[in-house]
């Protein structure tokens, strides 16, 4: 962690032309994004395409579609070759596959306004741009409500990452077959869902704020699962925070980089208290430094400026040694560490300290 680094060594020149690629990137992300949403890049996926081809189809003018599809050039989105327009890789992504188009929508309807406010909500620890969206002290009070289009971009983004892990990591728990397990930050029920279709025996205990808390209780009675369901509505910024006790398995989901490293410290202490003596605590997270590839480092650690502007404007990505030092503060030692589970993951466990 102490020695990484993503750049490589080039020439002054080239750095200069790298840097300009930074000063413009706002620019070119405007231009590939309505592109894309206007259909001219699923449009060149069939085949290369003259402007007025791509003008008079997308009903667009002549003057926007060069705008656009220059711009795509200048990015490696499309090429031009004798006259016509051909998509290149990083343009059929655009097309294609579900991640780049999942972090397009979060990046412009969820984060785009709000991150003009990043550098006051860097000064102050608020996050300042979350008035964008609507007045929330932070925008989990506000997730179920958020307008369209950052409501489905939001959940899309959140459902994306996580879906893809829970599958993964949901034998880890259940070989310890735990007869009560306490979902913290359970959001929309999806993983609860998942756990009591899996296991006819498990009783769950659902914790968040009461307005989520709605939202998961609705979708889990409708599937006919509610009569295994406890309800715990807290804050779990709350000084006074007590969670239930008498959970054998207590697990954690992309929930700690909702806080701060002093809210995850006072979290986890109520969390060890509620803990069955030989229970455990599980932490599914995403953890910039245990990635195995560059491509999930980056859009993690580019992850991060949402939870100060928008978000809460004191959390993060964060690395897996602080939260491990954080649960340790709490009385609480890590037994071991699953990387590599769905797109970004690694499982965190538990147990209270002997
Ligand atoms: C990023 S979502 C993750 C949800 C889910 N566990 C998953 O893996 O997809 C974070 C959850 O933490 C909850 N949360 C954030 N701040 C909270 C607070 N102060 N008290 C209780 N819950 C909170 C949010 O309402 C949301 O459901």
């Amino acid at each position: 962690m102490d020695n990484r680094r993503f750049g490589a060594d080039c020439s002054a020149f080239a750095a200069r032309y790298e840097a300009q690629k930074l000063a413009f990137g706002p620019v070119v992300f405007q231009c590939v994004r309505i592109a894309w949403k206007k259909g001219l890049l699923a449009a060149l996926a069939d085949g290369a395409l003259a402007s007025n081809e791509l003008m008079v189809r997308h009903g667009l003018s002549a003057y926007a579609v060069d705008v656009l599809l220059e711009s795509c050039l200048s990015a490696g989105v499309v090429a031009r070759k004798n006259g016509l327009w051909e998509l290149e890789k990083p343009g059929y992504m655009l097309v294609n596959d579900r991640l780049t188009q999942i972090n397009f929508d979060w990046v412009q309807d969820v984060c785009w306004q709000g991150l003009f406010d990043l550098e006051r909500a860097l000064d102050e620890e608020k996050p300042v741009g979350l008035r964008h969206l609507g007045d929330w002290p932070s925008i989990y009070e506000g997730l179920s409500v958020l307008p369209e289009p950052a409501r489905s971009s939001w959940f899309a983004f959140d459902h994306y990452y996580s879906d893809s892990a829970f599958p993964d990591a949901l034998p880890f728990l259940l070989k310890r077959q735990p007869r009560r397990l306490m979902d913290v930050g359970a959001n929309t029920g999806k993983f609860a869902r998942l756990c009591l279709e899996h296991d006819p025996a498990v009783q769950l205990t659902l914790v968040d704020l009461p307005i989520q808390l709605d939202v998961a209780w609705r979708g889990l009675q409708e599937a006919g699962l509610a009569e295994r369901l406890m309800l715990a509505p807290r804050n779990l910024l709350d000084a006074a925070l007590q969670l239930p006790s008498g959970h054998d398995v207590i697990w954690m989901s992309q929930f700690l980089s909702c806080f701060s490293l002093d809210a995850i410290r006072h979290i986890l202490a109520c969390a060890a208290r509620a803990l069955d003596e030989g229970g455990r605590l599980f932490i599914l997270d995403t953890f910039w430094d245990r990635q195995q590839f560059d491509i999930a480092s980056y859009c993690l650690i580019n992850t991060s400026p949402y939870f100060t502007a928008i978000a809460s404007g004191n959390s993060k990505i964060y690395r897996a040694d602080e939260y491990i030092a954080c649960a340790s503060d709490a009385g609480l030692e890590c037994l071991a560490i699953h990387d590599q589970l769905g797109l970004s993951h690694s499982l965190l466990e538990f147990g209270l300290r002997p």
